[in-house]
């Protein structure tokens, strides 16, 4: 089918709105996301407790990005998975366990970074 040509900058503003669309779903649905937002919230009360640093709240925030972006990624994979074969498949497993594994990366990349800004604090080091 062929696609009407819209200019630039309506075509920007579309696809924004499909960001925000997709951001609102995911943070809706998703409950990765959700739990995921869940311990953000905490770390960022943490943040606020604790007194961090500005480089120690930039360092929080992408570490915090990088979870959520490599989370709903993986969920995007997921779906695309299920959708295109439902079935047991070995590659699907596959596919799927290593989208898993890039979150583990960002999870722990995310952990490591946690631990060098509050484990001095709550030990006094
Ligand atoms: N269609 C399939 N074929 C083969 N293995 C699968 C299939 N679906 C899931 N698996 C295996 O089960 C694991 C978990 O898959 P699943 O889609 O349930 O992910 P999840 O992280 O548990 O999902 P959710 O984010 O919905 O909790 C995969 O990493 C994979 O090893």
């Amino acid at each position: 089918m062929e696609q009407k040509k819209v200019s630039f900058f309506v075509g920007r503003l579309r696809s924004l709105k499909y960001a925000m669309v997709g951001l609102y779903k995911l943070c809706t649905t998703e409950d990765s996301i959700i739990s995921q937002l869940s311990i953000g919230a905490l770390v960022m009360i943490a943040g606020w407790y604790f007194d961090i640093s500005r480089t120690e709240w930039l360092f929080q925030i992408m570490a915090l990005g990088l979870v959520l972006a490599v989370e709903g990624l993986n969920t995007a994979v997921e779906k695309t998975a299920d959708f295109i074969h439902p079935d047991y498949h070995k590659k699907i497993g596959f596919i799927k366990d290593i989208s898993a594994g890039a979150v583990t990366f960002a999870a722990l990349t995310a952990v490591a970074i946690g631990l060098f800004i509050y484990l001095p604090k709550i030990f006094n080091f």
